[in-house]
């Protein structure tokens, strides 16, 4: 299948950060979102070969921003209008005295974004990429003299993985949860009762999860590739993890045969709103390292074990 990705390296909508040693981070101005993400030639995120990164489609995969609305709602489409926006390139990308590359970008209310939501606001995004980190901070601020709103914002983020019934979820364990697949009207909380989530049922069915009060570390194993992805937030609450399992009818900006090589987790303030008074601001951080462990696993004895003492 031929990749069809129209907006090209030099086009002016694409930024493209560059550590050297092949660690690179690519950044397209529609929606901030992160379309690649490469350490030392070694792509960590997921973006569907038939995804058209033109002004008008949608894509299926990257890092893009949920603002400031979680999931469907009447205004707009899915997840808010953040990610199908065009975002003003504030500074950068700029590179400092330890190499790492600086980029912020910028968005703020327009009469399409007062259409639907009719609030003023302003959004600086910036990244940093380290040579095994992608850091982020988030700022939503309202300008507003006398008007409070109320949002809900995420990073609606495609993890790629080599094979997705070899992953887990390290940090869960005694977390309260909503399982969007099977909710009981009558008990909709769960309490998750091990330390991990798998996919190990060969995903034939979805994964759909929403988990609150998430520690502010946690980590995301891909067995198959010896790795693990070591997430460390701040003001970033919830946590919806994805899993499209191969009962799923058909998804238009998606090859079906791609359902194996992601998982999608989204965190964030998605489940409660959060409410920002006048004039004031919200801060959120997010650091996402891969930690490639090179010796393989021993043979015997539980995976995780393995990993127990190096995390
Ligand atoms: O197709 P989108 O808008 O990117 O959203 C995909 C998925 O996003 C996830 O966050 C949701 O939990 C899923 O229910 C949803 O289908």
């Amino acid at each position: 299948m031929q990749t069809h990705h129209p907006i090209r390296n030099d086009d002016p909508r694409v930024i493209r950060m560059d550590r050297g040693n092949y660690t690179t981070c690519t950044i397209i101005l529609k929606g901030a979102a992160v379309t690649s993400w490469m350490i030392e030639g070694a792509e960590q995120i997921f973006l569907s070969r038939i995804s058209k990164l033109d002004d008008y489609s949608k894509y299926r995969g990257g890092i893009s921003l949920i603002f400031p609305h979680y999931e469907s709602w009447i205004y707009g489409r899915n997840h808010g209008f953040a990610r199908d926006l065009m975002w003003s390139l504030q500074s950068g990308p700029i590179t400092d005295k330890n190499g790492d590359v600086h980029l912020t970008l910028f968005l703020t209310s327009n009469c399409f974004t007062k259409s639907s939501w009719n609030y003023d606001f302003e959004m600086h995004y910036s990244l940093i990429l380290k040579s095994s980190e992608l850091e982020t901070k988030l700022i939503i601020v309202n300008p507003s003299p006398s008007i409070t709103f109320e949002f809900q914002f995420g990073q609606h983020w495609y993890v790629k993985v080599k094979d997705v019934t070899k992953v887990f979820f390290q940090g869960l364990k005694g977390l309260t949860y909503i399982d969007k697949m099977n909710v009981n009207p009558n008990i909709p909380f769960l309490v998750r009762t091990n330390d991990v989530l798998t996919f190990t049922d060969d995903n034939k069915e979805s994964i759909d999860q929403v988990y609150f009060d998430t520690p502010d570390e946690l980590n995301i194993i891909s067995e198959e590739e010896n790795k693990i992805i070591k997430i460390t937030k701040a003001n970033m609450p919830d946590l919806n993890i994805w899993v499209p399992g191969k009962k799923i009818p058909k998804i238009n900006d998606l090859d079906l045969d791609e359902c194996a090589y992601f998982v999608v987790t989204d965190f964030g303030q998605i489940y409660h709103t959060k409410v920002l008074p006048p004039m004031s601001r919200f801060v959120t951080t997010q650091t996402i390292e891969v930690i490639k462990i090179r010796t393989p696993p021993p043979k015997h004895g539980h995976f995780l074990d393995y990993f127990e003492d190096i995390c």
